[in-house]
């Protein structure tokens, strides 16, 4: 079994706090992704976790066993990581063949088995044909189905990935991410896969933990982080979303609410536990607003601040709300055509009252 358990993790550089009581239970053969912006302690985790750094408080398990935690500190060779680094680390001096033969040599694998699960795993990531080539003459792709097929060899149950597709192209980065798919469908290892680009987190991942200056945030399903935030920070980072206020909150049953919104009336998404309070908080995204013709009841009025075409759709910034004061974003199925300053009216589909954690009970 590989499941991770990460307890209350502290990690301080000198007098700066780097990770808070980081906590996170990741399931055997997860594909975990952690997403946050550049400086929130990503890698310091992911380093925490390969055994590179000592932690100052807490606790990691694998597979139920104590890998860092108070008096006990296994190093990193022992712990049946593999980790993949956004520069892939390989040695130059070695040919592609060489490069996945290298652990299993270390290892003590003996020459025959090397080779044949080399040449294995090198035919898994569609690379036998280039396993005499040099990393020097492969295409960023390559490269990193090498160090792929390294943690594939070395048969890792557990495989850290560190921003791996950044510094690519987007077709590249596509082509990439149904590699990461198949390679996890096909090992069943567990994933802990560190992005700051949340398209790939919430395409890749079972689950995602959103953090944010040292703190996870919260850990979800991606659907859950999109559709049902647990605070504003969460709501304002995933999906482009916006938050809005909400008057009158009246919860009506079955996880449903309605509320004034932007003036009008709304039927909303909450809590199973919700209460009716005077303010709320509530969570929305461009797919929830529609453009409706001019006079419908409720409609919520705008003005066209900009709009620019997308192909597939027209996307228009708009300032909505009684005061014409409120910024909001939506798309429109081409064929569409909007002029900027034109008044515009709109319906609001769906919304989700973010938690008042404050509330007591
Ligand atoms: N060895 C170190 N000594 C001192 N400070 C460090 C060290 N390593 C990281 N830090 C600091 O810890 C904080 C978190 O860094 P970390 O690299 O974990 O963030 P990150 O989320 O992975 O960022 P990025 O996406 O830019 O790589 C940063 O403020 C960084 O400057």
């Amino acid at each position: 079994m590989s499941d991770i358990a990460i307890d209350a993790l502290d990690k301080q550089f000198g007098q700066t706090q780097v990770l808070h009581q980081v906590s996170l239970a990741i399931a055997d053969g997860e594909f975990v992704a952690v997403l946050g912006p550049s400086g929130c302690g990503k890698t310091t985790l992911l380093r925490c976790l390969a055994g590179f750094e000592r932690l100052d408080g807490g606790r990691i398990a694998i597979g139920g066993e104590t890998v860092s935690g108070p008096g006990r500190h296994l190093p990193p060779e022992k712990r049946g990581i593999g980790v993949v680094f956004q520069n892939y680390a390989l040695w130059p001096h070695m040919s592609v063949a060489q490069n996945v033969a290298y652990g299993l040599k270390i290892a003590g694998l003996p020459k025959p088995d090397r080779d044949r699960r080399v040449a294995h795993v090198l035919d898994l990531v569609e690379l036998g044909p280039l396993a005499k080539r040099r990393p020097a003459d492969l295409s960023g792709g390559q490269r990193q189905r090498v160090a792929l097929a390294r943690c594939l060899a070395m048969e890792s149950r557990v495989v850290l990935l560190d921003e791996p597709l950044a510094n690519l192209d987007v077709h590249l980065r596509g082509t990439l991410e149904e590699e990461f798919a198949r390679f996890h469908a096909r090992s069943g290892a567990t994933m802990f896969y560190i992005t700051h680009d949340q398209a790939e987190a919430l395409a890749l991942a079972d689950r995602v933990a959103v953090m944010d200056r040292g703190r996870i945030l919260q850990f979800a399903p991606p659907q859950a982080l999109f559709r049902q935030p647990a605070s504003e920070a969460v709501a304002g980072f995933i999906g482009e979303g916006r938050v809005l206020d909400g008057e009158h909150l009246h919860p009506t049953g079955a996880g449903l609410a309605r509320a004034s919104v932007l003036g009008h009336p709304a039927r909303l998404r909450c809590a199973p536990d919700e209460r009716p309070r005077h303010r709320a908080r509530i969570s929305i995204h461009p797919g929830d607003l529609d453009l409706v013709p001019e006079g419908t009841d409720n409609a919520i009025t705008a003005h066209v601040t900009r709009a620019s075409f997308r192909g597939a759709y027209l996307r228009a910034e708009v300032m909505a709300g009684p005061a014409g004061d409120v910024p909001l974003s939506l798309n429109i199925a081409a064929p569409a055509s909007l002029g900027q300053g034109q008044r515009i009216s709109l319906a609001l589909r769906d919304g989700w009252v973010i938690p008042d954690t404050a509330a007591t009970s």
